[in-house]
């Protein structure tokens, strides 16, 4: 038996029977797909293609059976370290930006860590959502053809970062929350990793092109959004997901600069300097997993990677990110040097 994986407060509440029949029912599968030695010193399983540790591959079988989704549902995607913390804080503050004023934010007093402006999918595999306001706002690391087919109509948001600054955030993060009897991942070991497609939900390349030709097909359904086009216009950006939620400044708002504000509140600065982020933990809805929310928040430039990367590093991924999107339309803003 697998223990139980959420948060809620029935020891053994529908969900997490639910939950324990799906660990039962995939068990031979779990234990035989092919693993490689993830970056936490647990196995990352090769799943259709992607690398899901044991915990994220159950959640996923569980999302497959049970989940419902709504057809005003509004989703999250990302690769891990693209920014979903700050995007989260975004299109939570603008989609309910009535319910709050700005003194009394909803954000400024609980933080985007310490409780769920949107709900993770990856930390919370229940179907219980009905105390949700509509429309209901979730967040995933799971390429698109790893979703439920019932997700597949409902609209997305999707954000993506320049790999190389990915990679380098991913690594700070594993070796945060990596046990403290194993010896750091060195930076050669990540760079080849990466570069393998081996981290949680990757490869990054796959991930991406997932979501991207599916917005090349749907633009109304999914606004594509790179982590550099919001850090330097992030006033436009926050419009456009007004607009693509459903609810778009009035003239009145624009007047009261409510976009500046929403800005303002959900910037790294003001995001890394609240209690919360600084002291609090997110436990992704289970007690044993516990991590400081102030890694989820660490300097979020554009281009650290400089600081970290050899030139051999440097153009081995970015000869493997050249490759991999060729011809798909999708750069990664060359106008920057960035690669
Ligand atoms: N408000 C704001 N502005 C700019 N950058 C920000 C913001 N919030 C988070 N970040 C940076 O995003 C990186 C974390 O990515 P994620 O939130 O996707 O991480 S996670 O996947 O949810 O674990 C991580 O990037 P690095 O600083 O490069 O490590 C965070 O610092």
């Amino acid at each position: 038996m697998s223990s139980s994986p959420s948060f809620s407060t029935t020891p053994q509440s529908k969900e997490d029977a639910d939950y324990n029949k799906i660990c039962d029912e995939y068990n031979h599968l779990i234990e035989t797909i092919p693993k490689a030695n993830g970056w936490r010193g647990e196995p990352l399983c090769n799943y259709n293609g992607f690398w899901l540790n044991t915990m994220i591959l159950k959640s996923n079988f569980f999302l497959q059976s049970y989940f419902k989704s709504q057809t005003t549902d509004i989703f999250l995607a990302s690769v891990m370290k693209s920014g979903t913390t700050w995007l989260k804080a975004l299109m939570f503050s603008t989609l309910n930006r009535h319910l709050y004023s700005f003194s009394d934010h909803y954000l400024l007093r609980h933080g985007p860590q310490s409780t769920f402006p949107l709900l993770d999918f990856e930390s919370y595999p229940i179907t219980d959502f009905t105390s949700f306001p509509t429309p209901r706002l979730f967040a995933t690391h799971f390429p698109r053809t790893l979703l439920p087919s019932c997700m597949i109509p409902c609209k997305f948001v999707y954000l993506c970062r320049e790999p190389k600054d990915v990679l380098i955030s991913y690594w700070h993060f594993m070796n945060k929350l990596r046990s403290k009897d194993l010896p750091p991942v060195s930076l050669d070991d990540a760079v080849d990793l990466f570069c393998k497609g081996i981290l949680d939900y990757g490869s990054f390349w796959e991930h991406v092109l997932s979501y991207w030709r599916a917005s090349l097909e749907y633009p109304d359904k999914i606004l594509f959004l790179k982590y550099e086009e919001v850090k330097k216009e992030p006033e436009v950006v926050v419009r456009k997901l007004a607009t693509f939620m459903g609810k778009p400044f009035t003239a009145e708002e624009v007047e009261k600069k409510v976009v500046e504000n929403i800005v303002d509140l959900c910037s790294f600065q003001t995001l890394s300097n609240m209690e919360v982020n600084k002291k609090g933990v997110e436990n992704f809805g289970r007690v044993e997993a516990g991590v400081e929310n102030r890694h989820f928040l660490r300097n979020g430039e554009i281009g650290d990677w400089k600081n970290y990367l050899s030139e051999e590093m440097k153009q081995r991924i970015d000869g493997i990110t050249h490759e991999k999107l060729k011809g798909s339309g999708l750069i990664f803003d060359a106008s920057d040097g960035l690669y």
